[in-house]
């Protein structure tokens, strides 16, 4: 009864799926020309047939080509690829009337492609004078084998499968019997061996749970080698080509005698060889096959010469009984092929008895194992099942179940997989769980092991604790050393984009940050084919593409389903989702996610607005678990701000009012105020020895003030990154000229007073650096005029600039920042960076957490060591600004001239007004 109710169920359920997925086709090629579709690379239009021949099983192979005679040299660019449904259509157009056939693509080449027909409309031939369009069609292929599997199921009484049946619906227990193994793979752990004993021990049914990287495959291989080793015959099953073709692989490397269905075509080049076609022309039968071939291709010949209706009708009959003999012929082969292999695999519809099985008794399988389960429909596992008395089905449950079109099918329980339902139905009695996993850092696999494995995943000790910088030629840098980096977007004002279409969601901002952090890196060592870029929206996708591909040709930048079943070193994935309703949609389904997550072996980056994606329970704990147990950034500190900012000091401006932190508004000066708002997160005695240590050096630098007789006052070497950033600021504050001397150790920093003339020495160009403490009062005047002569030359610099030539409005400001460096940093020759040797003097930039001038490979606080520093003072700026301006962002020097002026002049307001300072966090080189 059960097994009535569901294949009834599913019919309904599939036919939904099947409407909703030509309703879609129809629709969008109903209201689009022939032309248009050619552009969007589904049509080929006005072809010619360049030659015809007969191809396996006695198809008609046709290759058509552009217009020779006309110079069309190659095929306009199109997504035709083999496997895929073609029509083949005269030129009338591509309605059903027009139709001359349907077949399926076998190659794609820049010049033509190959299509096979089916003989089953027999003597079809081809018009060679007449031109040809081809049209891809929906593939019904899959959805008919589905619906014959289950068709076949219902009425099954008396094959193989038959006590199978009753356990997968219920009607019997699952039954078993130990035995002993001796394993082949003597490295097996524990839970891998278990799972290889327990199947080997369950007579129905075994299902196999591998999370990511626990070596699901591995078990796989070994449960069929000693299948093999017990004279069973193997049909092994994926839902799709590249899982089959993993196992092919891996067990032809184990030596056994695989053989492999499916469109040589469609397979890894390296299978090609196990493939059947491959192994066909080895055999006794291929020469007398092959001579069958050419006869009916010269048959073909003679009939387009003949005239006479008459004998073409001969040649004709003749190459029918060519066909014939040539179909006798190749199923004895392929039988003979089949029987001898003891693995046969293809993936779950090529399975099916339409294809070369045919040639095979239903009860020649004793096994049939299905991986990654859970990413197939049960009807299509079915297909293969029917073949069984035994099946053994490996997969996890709690990544993505397969892509269906209609979502009523799906919540209806299409989507539903034959993993899931059997373990709901047995429980963990038919069940064994991989548990030590092999891919992910443990700090990046405890999340997903927490939410979605009952904590039960242990990492090897080989990837335990795997970072970035243990690859070779990586360097130590933050980036490399954290396996898990949160960059925080929220209340930086990167918005998603204003898209209706639910599917296609973007995020501008995040696709600058992900560059920024590639960027790092790459710069870092990483190499680009070691880390994915991922994002769950395909618009997202193609934005990423879009910046990142040109740059990073090996950089692999997918959408999170592209990317099941894959693992890369690092992955950088950017949540897309950042809106105040905290709606985030697409990403609400775990399994997503988890996927994502679980791709990385050493390091992943999640850039996302936690605001918004903390509405969701799941993201809420893995934003806790990277918070927690990561290294956490706000983008701040990778957007590059429009507004120059040379100093880390602080205002008395009323944003600070905003801030949380009672008494940070109060006009103390820089680094205490700083400290006070650090001060809300961090333990308040190391807050108050720093506000003690400013208080000192301050002392200091005003004794030196008063004494006229002093020239420069030098501080030790002794002083740390943090105490010359406190000279630094102090000097700035009062005026000072001030610079940093020696290298590592030795390292020291003066003050001195200005020098009163020369302007060109004293470009200081900030117009916020108003000095907030009260400091002898001709030093602050001369300083505020001259900043005020600098805020002049500059918006008259500026203004030029829009004006005359056009250069990205953020261009300015760095300029003047360079400016700002030659002028105080004179000493300065080689970035500060251990072993960097590149000079600073042109492109240098300096770090204000230490003092030191980098190069730009290491200028980033985080890349040098100043890390935390510039993460507390970016919160700390958050805190107290509570807002990002907008239109910051990197600055793109292909923007558009109007929003350039745009730009422009939103800045000058901005310098004008502007009354609390950020500090470039980074500076392109492209400047
Ligand atoms: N017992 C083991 N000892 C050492 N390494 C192992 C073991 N089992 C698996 N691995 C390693 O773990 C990695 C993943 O294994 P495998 O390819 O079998 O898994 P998979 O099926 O591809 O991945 P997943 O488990 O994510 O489905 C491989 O590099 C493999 O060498
Ligand atoms: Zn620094
Ligand atoms: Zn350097």
């Amino acid at each position: 009864m059960a097994v009535e109710q569901f294949v009834s169920k599913t019919l309904e359920l599939l036919q939904e799926e099947r409407e909703a997925e030509i309703e879609e086709t129809r629709i969008w090629q109903e209201n689009i020309s022939l032309k248009d579709l050619q552009n969007k690379g589904v049509c080929l239009l006005k072809l010619q047939i360049g030659s015809q021949s007969t191809g396996l099983y006695g198809r008609t192979v046709v290759v058509l080509e552009p217009r020779k005679h006309l110079g069309f040299l190659s095929l306009p660019s199109n997504s035709f690829g083999p496997g895929d449904i073609v029509g083949l259509y005269d030129t009338g157009g591509c309605t059903p009337a027009s139709q001359i056939g349907t077949g399926i693509v076998t190659r794609v080449s820049q010049v033509s492609i190959s299509v096979a027909f089916d003989d089953s409309n027999d003597g079809l031939s081809f018009d060679t004078g007449a031109l040809h369009n081809l049209l891809k069609l929906a593939n019904d292929v899959t959805y008919k084998r589905m619906k014959n599997a289950l068709n076949t199921l219902n009425g099954y009484s008396n094959g193989p499968a038959a006590n199978l049946i009753n356990v997968l619906f219920g009607d019997s227990k699952p039954s078993m019997q130990s035995q002993p193994i001796k394993f082949f793979n003597s490295n097996l752990d524990d839970s891998q061996r278990e799972a290889v004993s327990f199947t080997l021990s369950q007579r129905e049914l075994a299902v196999i749970h591998g999370p990511p990287g626990t070596g699901k495959t591995t078990t796989v291989v070994e449960i069929i080698l000693q299948a093999v080793k017990q004279g069973q015959k193997v049909l092994c099953c994926a839902p799709s080509n590249v899982a089959v073709d993993n196992l092919v692989e891996r067990l032809a490397r184990c030596k056994a005698k695989v053989l492999r269905l499916g469109h040589p075509a469609r397979l890894l080049e390296s299978i090609q060889k196990h493939s059947l076609d491959a192994i066909l022309a080895q055999s006794d039968n291929a020469n007398i096959i092959a001579d069958i071939r050419k006869d009916i291709d010269k048959a073909f010949i003679g009939i387009k010469k003949m005239r006479e209706k008459g004998e073409r009708v001969n040649f004709k009959r003749e190459i029918g009984e060519l066909r014939k003999e040539l179909k006798s012929r190749e199923a004895t082969a392929i039988s003979q092929i089949l029987k001898r292999a003891d693995v046969v695999l293809s993936t779950n519809t090529g399975a099916s008895g339409s294809g070369p099985l045919k040639f095979l008794p239903a009860e020649h399988f004793d096994w049939v194992v299905i991986d990654e389960c859970a990413q197939a429909l049960e009807s299509s596992c079915w297909i293969a099942l029917l073949r069984a008395r035994k099946c053994i089905l490996a997969g996890d449950y709690k990544q993505l179940p397969p892509t269906i079109k209609s979502q009523k099918a799906a919540s209806k329980g299409l989507s539903l997989s034959l993993m899931e339902r059997l373990i709901q139905m047995y429980g963990d009695s038919v069940v064994r769980m991989l548990t030590v996993q092999y891919r992910m850092n443990s700090a990046i696999m405890n999340w997903a092991s927490k939410e979605m494995y009952q904590g039960r995943l242990t990492a090897h000790s080989s990837v335990e604790r795997h970072l970035l910088k243990d690859l070779p030629g990586v360097a130590c840098v933050e980036e490399t050393s954290t396996p898990l980096l949160l960059i925080d977007t929220a209340g930086c004002g990167l918005s998603e984009m204003e898209v209706t279409d639910e599917q296609s969601k973007g995020n501008q901002g995040e696709v600058d940050i992900v560059e920024l952090h590639i960027k790092a890196l790459t710069e870092a060592g990483v190499k680009a084919k070691d880390i994915a870029v991922i994002a769950p929206y395909n618009l997202q996708v193609d934005l990423l593409r879009q910046k990142l591909s040109a740059r990073h040709p090996e950089l692999e930048i997918k959408s999170v389903d592209g990317f099941q079943g894959r693992e890369k070193e690092a992955v950088v994935l950017s949540l897309v989702r950042s809106n105040r309703k905290g709606v985030v949609g697409f990403l609400a389904e775990d399994r997503r996610i988890n996927v994502a997550v679980t791709r990385a072996r050493r390091h992943i980056a999640v850039v996302c607005d936690t605001q918004t994606v903390q509405t969701h329970a799941f993201l809420k704990s893995l934003i806790k678990h990277m918070t927690e147990f990561g290294e956490v950034r706000t983008a701040f500190e990778y957007i590059q701000d429009i507004v120059p900012q040379n100093y880390t000091r602080d205002h008395k401006d009323t944003k600070a009012n905003t801030s949380k932190c009672p008494g940070s508004s109060s006009n103390e000066n820089a680094a205490a105020t700083e400290k006070h708002t650090k001060s809300c997160m961090t333990a308040l005695t190391e807050e108050e020895q720093k506000k003690n240590r400013c208080a000192e050096i301050r002392v200091q630098v005003e004794s030196f003030l008063k004494d006229l007789s002093q020239k420069e006052l030098q501080f030790p070497s002794s002083f740390n990154s943090h105490d010359r950033l406190l000279v630094h600021q102090i000097a700035e504050e009062l005026g000072l000229v001030h610079e940093s001397k020696g290298e590592g150790k030795d390292r020291c920093i003066m003050v001195a007073r200005p020098l009163v003339s020369t302007p060109e020495k004293e470009t200081i160009p900030n117009p916020q650096s108003e000095p907030m403490c009260q400091p002898t009062l001709d030093l602050k005047s001369l300083h505020l005029d001259r900043m005020k002569r600098e805020q002049q030359k500059r918006e008259e610099h500026n203004r030029m600039k829009a004006g005359a030539c056009g250069i990205a409005a953020a261009a300015a400001p760095d300029e003047d920042f360079d400016t700002l460096l030659d002028a105080v940093i004179k000493a300065e020759r080689v970035c500060s960076f251990v072993r960097c040797k590149a000079s600073v003097l042109m492109l240098g930039q300096l770090c204000l957490f230490c003092n030191r001038q980098y190069c730009l490979s290491h200028h980033i606080p985080e890349i040098h060591g100043c890390g935390d520093k510039a993460k507390s003072h970016a919160r700390m700026r958050i805190s107290k600004e509570g807002v990002l301006y907008a239109g910051s962002g990197k600055k793109d020097k292909s923007m558009d001239p109007n929003k350039k002026a745009y730009l422009q002049r939103k800045l000058d307001s901005k310098l004008k007004d502007m009354s609390s300072q950020r500090k470039p966090k980074n500076k392109e080189n492209d400047s």
